[in-house]
């Protein structure tokens, strides 16, 4: 059985005090050994994060492919490892729509972190549109073999794909559990597909989108669903600190 993980995702959210105080607040309540509990959190708020962090993992929300050069804004790899970064959001919905990330971006992206250890934690998702269009598998199917195309199968136990409807992101209209695990079983199929089933088995997936305390336990009972990427939830304290006492 896959340990779980839970991690929160700030977006373009906190300052340093803000940061600090939702550490000492949530931090202690995270300890557990059924499996990790985090946030990610922007760039600027990466080493008051670590520092604070004991119990909680901390990743960043987003990298850069290269290790440097000219791309303003942007921050590499190595800066992520010289701060103590262990995990990072990749290919998130906001990112591919607003930013332009794509399939081919991420795949760098994620070979980059897996090289320097980081666990690269993959959104896929699709539209609105294409959900009613019915074209969520071939959506899934087509993120997946573009965002982890070449990496073997032996490093799937360090990747985490996050599976998050963007019809269901901030809406407050998350999935039902039925299509939130029918998905999640859909990934970790096409995953057996692409690599195999040691790998499709070690695989951790989250389910996001409008995830909250009062929905989190039915989707952590799902076979398939091993975690959550959660955004508003995740903000408050309170909230967050709710979602690790139903969960661990
Ligand atoms: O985008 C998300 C997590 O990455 C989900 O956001 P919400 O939990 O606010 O719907």
């Amino acid at each position: 059985m896959r340990d779980i993980i839970i991690v929160g995702n700030w977006k373009m959210n906190k300052n340093n005090a803000e940061t600090k105080a939702f550490f000492e607040a949530v931090d202690p309540v995270a300890k557990t050994n059924k499996g990790l509990y985090g946030v990610g959190v922007p760039f600027t708020d990466l080493k008051t994060a670590l520092d604070e962090a004991k119990n909680l993992i901390v990743a960043a929300e987003n990298v850069h492919f290269e290790d440097s050069g000219a791309f303003t804004g942007e921050v590499s790899v190595p800066m992520l490892e010289e701060l103590g970064v262990k995990y990072c959001i990749i290919g998130h919905s906001e990112r591919r729509q607003m930013f332009g990330d794509t399939d081919e971006t991420v795949n760098k992206k994620a070979k980059k972190l897996l090289a320097a250890g980081i666990t690269p934690i993959l959104c896929i998702g699709e539209t609105e549109a294409e959900y009613d269009a019915g074209k969520t598998k071939d959506v899934i199917t087509s993120q997946l073999n573009g965002s982890l195309k070449d990496i073997p199968a032996e490093e799937y136990k360090n990747i985490v794909i996050a599976y998050e409807p963007i019809w269901a992101i901030g809406t407050g209209k998350s999935a039902s559990v039925e299509i939130a695990e029918n998905c999640c079983k859909l990934v970790r199929d096409v995953v057996k597909d692409m690599v195999g089933e040691e790998a499709a088995d070690a695989v951790r997936i989250q389910y996001g989108g409008s995830v909250k305390p009062g929905n989190i336990v039915e989707y952590m009972a799902q076979e398939d669903i091993d975690g959550a990427l959660i955004g508003g939830a995740s903000l408050k304290p309170d909230s967050f600190i709710e979602i690790i006492e139903k969960t661990k």
